[in-house]
């Protein structure tokens, strides 16, 4: 579903951002991506949903060398993608529904389709109540809700989150981790960047980590003595 083969990422001005990864993210397998500060995630996430592109090596998407991918098609190929990131980037004055149902406009359905597909998504994430509602008028984990919604509302394969729960308290971080698990029964591929140890610790799903752009371990988490957490 995804794969990286030797993969690097300078970005200009010559930070080498990424340092020949390879791994291969299969169809409906969910896996964590984690790192310190500056290793590398965000550049990660940002490679498979081509908002940036690699200085070498070959990333499929859905089998698609995404170096083939002529500058027009890139749309088509986002559809595949959904994308969370922390900070929401939801239209503050737009209401819930107009911002769930952003990447169903962009994608040219009618409006009857939009309100099916936008319904049955905030249900997913307990927010139908809110449809109406300006986004400020959420709370933070209703607000991450909401993204989560506008990402998985054309219910692509591919879903990507950066730092999910970053803001959130544990309780609501674990509301979250149940969704994606929900998600990736239904044989959503899931990859999601996040510092939080004591939540990869618990999931016990693979986890790729990342130390100063290069994949140190693929596998299940070990800290620094190499114990699995
Ligand atoms: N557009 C850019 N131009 C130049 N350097 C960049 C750019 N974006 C990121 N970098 C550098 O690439 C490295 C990796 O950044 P990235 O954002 O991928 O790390 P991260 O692991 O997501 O960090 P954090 O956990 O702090 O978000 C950092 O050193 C960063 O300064």
């Amino acid at each position: 579903m995804i794969r990286f083969d030797h993969v690097n990422k300078l970005y200009p001005g010559g930070h080498h951002a990424i340092k020949d990864v390879s791994f291969h993210l299969q169809k409906g397998e969910m896996g964590f991506l984690t790192g310190h500060s500056g290793a590398g995630k965000s550049t990660l996430l940002k490679l498979i949903a081509l908002l940036a592109k690699p200085t070498n090596g070959q990333i499929f998407i859905n089998g698609h060398s995404l170096s083939r991918v002529k500058k027009q098609q890139i749309p088509l190929v986002r559809r595949d993608i959904g994308i969370i990131f922390q900070d929401h980037r939801l239209l503050t004055d737009r209401s819930v529904f107009d911002n769930v149902a952003l990447p169903l406009v962009i994608a040219g359905h009618s409006h009857k389709e939009m309100k099916r597909k936008v319904s049955a998504a905030l249900d997913k994430v307990g927010l139908l109540n809110k449809i109406n509602n300006l986004p400020l008028q959420l709370s933070g984990g209703e607000q991450q809700r909401v993204g989560i919604a506008r990402a998985i509302v054309n219910k692509p394969p591919i879903l990507l989150a950066d730092e999910p729960t970053g803001n959130l308290d544990p309780e609501l971080s674990a509301e979250i981790l149940k969704l994606f698990e929900e998600f990736n029964r239904v044989d959503v591929a899931v990859l999601i960047a996040t510092h939080d140890l004591g939540l990869i610790a618990r999931m016990k799903y693979r986890t790729l980590t990342l130390r100063n752009g290069q994949l140190i371990n693929d596998g299940l988490f070990q800290d620094d003595r190499g114990q699995l957490l």
